[in-house]
């Protein structure tokens, strides 16, 4: 095997998407190999989290291709998409949308059953120990803090060791301390499982410890003649 040859996990080629009676938006061709976390920085309305939805495998995209770990996304019939969806790529949205009639172990289950994966308690007892929740594992989702659901759907990303770990304004509504903590826990986490990480953000704070960074294409700047 030729170990030194780093893998693209993420290609984006000639990406267009068109909202119904909406916005028509282009993405520049996006190319990032294994590792390198990538930040999304744009505008308020540039397409930030429109993007991260084509990534995802939630929107399809009108024209262009979108190579996730070596797979064609959109070539995938839809039940096969939910699965690559489930093993490749993980999601963590400002909302942790965990179930709450759910523990959060049974939590961790479901998301290995969404892959296709047997059930792994081992790893999901690892998985929760790494982000000092081993203690919730049998509460609900509404016995935990705010700071504890953000680690638990982390936990949840990174649950089937995914490729890439998408991640949408991940401290948008943090204070310094828990900003600080949960980049440190999305780089560690992504680190020792391999993941490449996706932010798109506005955070400041966030730019400072990530620096690879792709721009959205900006709308063109108010005159000042
Ligand atoms: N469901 C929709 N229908 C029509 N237009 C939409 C829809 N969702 C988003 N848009 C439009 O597409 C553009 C991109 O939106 P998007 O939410 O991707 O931007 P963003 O960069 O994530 O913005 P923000 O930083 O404010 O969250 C915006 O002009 C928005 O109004």
């Amino acid at each position: 095997m030729q170990d030194n040859l780093v893998k693209t996990v993420i290609r984006l080629n000639n990406v267009t998407y068109q909202y119904p009676q909406g916005e028509s938006l282009h993405f520049a061709d996006l190319e990032v190999p294994s590792g390198q976390h990538t930040l999304i920085l744009g505008d308020s309305g540039s397409g930030k989290t429109t993007l991260l939805h084509i990534l995802s495998g939630l929107l399809k995209p009108t024209t262009g291709m979108v190579d996730i770990d070596g797979q064609p996304l959109y070539e995938l019939p839809a039940r096969k998409l939910d699965e690559f969806r489930g093993q490749r790529i993980g999601l963590i949205f400002q909302e942790a949308h965990l179930v709450k009639s759910l523990t959060i172990k049974e939590n961790m289950q479901i998301a290995q059953g969404f892959a296709g994966a047997k059930v792994d308690n081992t790893r999901i007892n690892e998985v929760l120990a790494l982000l000092n929740l081993d203690h919730k594992a049998d509460s609900y989702p509404n016995k935990l803090s705010r700071g504890q659901m953000q680690r638990a759907a982390i936990a949840r990303a990174v649950i089937n060791k995914p490729a890439i770990l998408v991640a949408d304004e991940p401290t948008a509504s943090l204070d310094d301390r828990n900003t600080e903590s949960v980049l440190n826990l999305l780089l560690t986490q992504a680190d020792q499982q391999g993941a490449t990480l996706v932010i798109a953000t506005h955070d400041k704070r966030v730019k400072n410890r990530i620096t690879r960074a792709y721009e959205m294409a900006t709308r063109p700047a108010l005159s000042n003649k």
